[in-house]
């Protein structure tokens, strides 16, 4: 579903990320875990299409990212909502960009406000509300923005342990195309997508566990720490 051939990045005045790096995520939902500062998130970015890759081939759903304007939902590790906004403005957004009716913006951002528990806040801005608050937001745009794609880096990590769970099921309903990068085993776990252990930079895959290859968090922390080192 998300292909990358022969792909290679460099940040002008950093390492080379990715050096031929080739590699199909084919399931549904793919995770993906490694250390600090080993290419993830440009890995996210490529794919997002925010920054290109100066050889090689990426496919999502067998097209570029270019040509799928609209259909990719991208959640930053950081940021991601505009200061200038309402909560209610930030999660319409897509929606307006896509010149849906006032009527149906207005009721699907209620609908996924009230899914992610955050109608509360929808008239507040940014600056107003809980990191972890923020990253519930930015959910409830990608949900709000029906994306077939959607690229998650980080997005539980303010999410306090009770309601991450939850939150878990809730996006394993939704059922879209999903890349979530984290650091947390139990949320792999709990997500039960294909986990891709990683290392670089340049990055490389490590190790593929499949899933239910591991339903306990120690068990996965002893593969990812030996992959980690690989
Ligand atoms: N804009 C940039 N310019 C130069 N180097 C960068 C830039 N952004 C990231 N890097 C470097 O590229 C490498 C990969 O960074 P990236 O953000 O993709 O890592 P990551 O795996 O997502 O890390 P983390 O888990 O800490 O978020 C790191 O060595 C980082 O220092």
């Amino acid at each position: 579903m998300i292909d990358f051939r022969g792909v290679y990045f460099k940040y002008r005045r950093g390492p080379v990320v990715l050096q031929n790096f080739t590699a199909q995520f084919s399931n549904s939902l793919t995770i993906i875990l490694g250390p600090n500062g080993c290419g993830k998130s440009t890995l996210l970015k490529i794919a997002a299409g925010i920054l290109k890759p100066t050889e090689g081939i990426v496919e999502i759903l067998g097209k570029p990212p270019d040509e799928l304007r609209g259909k990719i939902a991208y959640i930053p590790q950081s940021g991601g909502l505009y200061p200038w906004m309402t909560v209610e403005e930030n999660i319409a957004l897509p929606l307006k960009l896509l010149k849906k009716p006032e009527r149906e913006i207005r009721e699907t951002v209620h609908k996924v406000s009230e899914i992610l528990e955050i109608s509360d806040l929808l008239k507040r801005y940014p600056r107003e509300i809980s990191g972890g608050e923020q990253q519930k937001v930015l959910l409830a745009r990608a949900m709000a923005s029906g994306a077939d794609v959607w690229l998650l880096d980080e997005p539980f990590s303010m999410i306090d342990i009770d309601y991450r769970r939850e939150l878990i099921q809730i996006l394993r309903g939704v059922g879209k195309v999903m890349v979530v990068i984290t650091h947390n085993v139990q949320d792999a776990i709990d997500l039960g997508g294909e986990i891709y252990v990683v290392n670089g930079p340049p990055l490389k895959i490590t190790a593929v566990l499949k899933p239910g290859d591991y339903t306990k968090a120690e068990e996965l922390t002893e593969v990812v720490k030996s992959a980690f080192k690989k």
